[in-house]
């Protein structure tokens, strides 16, 4: 089942409205990012009918769920399904009653029941657990599970509120293989929630960025990763940012002058600077110009590349040799001083940056993510799915 869903959602339930616009075409995908408390989740139960409506429309193949002067669609009867990352599977059945719960509210009769069933045991791995109750399954098998069950009530749309977050390094792989293979399958329209920009780009073809109930940023996830405008998105993407002033041909950084492109930047402007790890050079102190003497504040190790985090708030990337030569034949330690150079900033005037209190907010350590997921595997399956967001920024 697929469907085309239309939304322009105003929520008024927390400290904050929240309010996206946005359509997604049948078999789509649209991510949504931000910090903790943004509003995501609010977004999700307002589609799922979970939070009515302050103002707005949300329509799923022309049939309106929810508009003003319309009785809002119960829940059960929208055709769209949540998943979360807890599996909220009905504790006291078996795994196959669990299953076929969807199936038989759909009025199947028992004989096609059962095959159903059968086909999703055999398509989980889960044949030998058929008589298991939730308690007894792993937390991956759980989700996995759930999968199945949102998925068997065939909905037109399902609502993905960061599924993969409670998994382990090995039953992770495995649920979102099963649910790359539903949505595949299915055509299923989809809406995630994550934290990840590398699932963004994974799964959806469009990406909403909200903070504090706004939508600040939006578009395809790869100009997210690419050519973030807002520092939130910058974090994630794993871009360094520095704050100066424009002086025409240099960003001014306390007083340090740093060559830079500049995007929309005039000169005089206050303005910000984001820079890739891998164009940030690192040298022992000579008190050069052009540089910014910082400390390193992290040092990762990861497939033969050392990254440094700095104090200046800028990371740069180098190999393990390059490293050690840095560190006298060890790696950087926390709280060593070196000369970071950046190259090539690409420098966007202040006024069009998110605020800085978005860091402070956030509760997930986003320099981090950015490079730690796994963008192949299903990135081709999904490559076809299409959304349109159309963001309040
Ligand atoms: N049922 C509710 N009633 C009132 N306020 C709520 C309710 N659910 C969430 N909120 C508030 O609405 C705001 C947005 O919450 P929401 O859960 O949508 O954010 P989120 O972006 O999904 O956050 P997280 O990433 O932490 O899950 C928060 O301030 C939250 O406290």
């Amino acid at each position: 089942m697929t469907g085309a869903l239309a939304a322009e959602i105003v929520v008024d339930r927390g400290p904050f409205p929240v309010s996206a616009s946005f359509e997604i075409e049948p078999g789509g995908c649209l991510a949504i990012l931000g910090p903790n408390g943004a509003g995501k989740s609010t977004i999700l139960a307002a589609l799922a009918g979970l939070a009515p409506l302050a103002s707005g429309t949300i329509t799923l193949n022309g049939r309106t769920l929810d508009g003003p002067g319309r009785r809002r669609v119960p829940p059960e009867g929208r055709g769209v399904a949540l998943l979360d990352q807890r599996s909220r599977l009905f504790p006291h059945l078996t795994v196959e009653k669990n299953l076929s719960f969807g199936p038989r509210a759909l009025g199947l009769p028992r004989s096609q029941v059962r095959t159903v069933v059968d086909e999703w045991l055999g398509r989980l791995g889960l044949a030998d657990r058929a008589r298991a109750k939730p308690h007894e399954l792993s937390g991956g098998q759980q989700q996995r599970v759930a999968i199945a069950r949102a998925f068997a009530s065939q909905p037109s749309v399902i609502l993905l509120d960061e599924p993969f977050a409670s998994l382990d390094a090995e039953s992770g792989p495995i649920v979102r293989r099963v649910l790359a293979d539903e949505l595949a399958r299915t055509g299923t329209t989809a809406v995630l929630v994550t934290h990840h920009l590398a699932d963004a780009w994974q799964w959806a073809d469009e990406c909403l960025v909200l903070d504090r109930g706004r939508v600040v940023e939006q578009g395809p996830p790869d100009r997210l990763t690419m050519r973030p405008r807002r520092e939130f998105t910058a974090l994630l993407a794993g871009f360094g940012v520095l704050r100066g002033r424009w002086s025409g041909s240099t960003l001014d950084v306390g007083g340090v002058e740093l060559p830079g492109e500049p995007d929309g930047v005039v000169a005089g402007q206050a303005a910000v600077g984001i820079v890739a790890p891998r164009d940030v050079a690192v040298s022992a102190p000579r008190g050069c110009a052009g540089v910014l003497a910082a400390a390193v504040t992290g040092v990762s190790v990861q497939a033969g590349v050392v990254r440094l985090d700095s104090s200046a708030g800028i990371t740069a990337e180098l190999s393990v040799d390059a490293a050690r030569a840095l560190g006298g034949g060890r790696l950087p330690s926390l709280g060593d001083s070196f000369d970071f150079a950046p190259h090539g900033l690409r420098v966007v005037p202040a006024d069009e940056w998110q605020s800085p209190d978005v860091l402070s907010k956030r509760g997930t350590d986003y320099r981090s993510v950015a490079d730690h997921q796994d963008v192949g595997g299903t990135e081709q399956q999904h490559s076809g799915r299409r959304a349109r967001g159309r963001g309040t920024a």
